[in-house]
């Protein structure tokens, strides 16, 4: 487990009930689940949910975070918009491992509308096992951070 065991969850209204269930698999593991909501089923705009993830794992308060909406895709795009966040949407486990290995990915976006429970919950393990390899990969992620610039 890594110093800073703290992760931090989020989704809209089309994700709630897969969050929660990832959010029980991640306690049992260890960590520190920092659930942000949103609770109910109530219609809610991705972007504001995505950016409030976003900001505690730019901030330092958690080292990942786990975002979710219908297609995994509109909130992580607003997570992106956070200086210092590399947020990938992974429907498989393959990329789920790569974005950590290869890009440092500090956030993990997955679509409620796209991969079933079982599915969701072993991608979300690929990403929390892998480790950034640096080297060649460092040079590449310091290009994104210029970027941003
Ligand atoms: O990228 C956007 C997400 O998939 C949203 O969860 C989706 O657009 C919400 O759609 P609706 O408001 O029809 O539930």
């Amino acid at each position: 487990m890594p110093a800073s065991n703290r992760i931090v969850l989020s989704s809209d209204h089309a994700a709630i009930q897969l969050r929660q269930a990832i959010a029980a698999h991640v306690a049992a593991q260890g960590w520190v689940v920092v659930d942000i909501g949103p609770t109910t089923p109530q219609s809610t705009d991705y972007p504001r949910h995505g950016e409030a993830a976003a900001r505690l794992v730019a901030s330092g308060d958690c080292r990942l975070g786990v975002i979710l909406c219908g297609t995994g895709q509109g909130i992580m795009m607003a997570a992106n918009k956070v200086k210092g966040i590399r947020c990938g949407v992974c429907a498989d486990t393959f990329s789920a491992r790569m974005i950590r290995q290869h890009n440092d990915a500090n956030m993990l976006s997955i679509g409620a509308r796209v991969v079933g429970e079982g599915l969701a919950l072993d991608i979300v393990d690929a990403f929390l096992a892998a480790e950034f390899e640096g080297g060649r990969h460092a040079t590449r992620v310091e290009m994104i951070a210029a970027l941003e610039e």
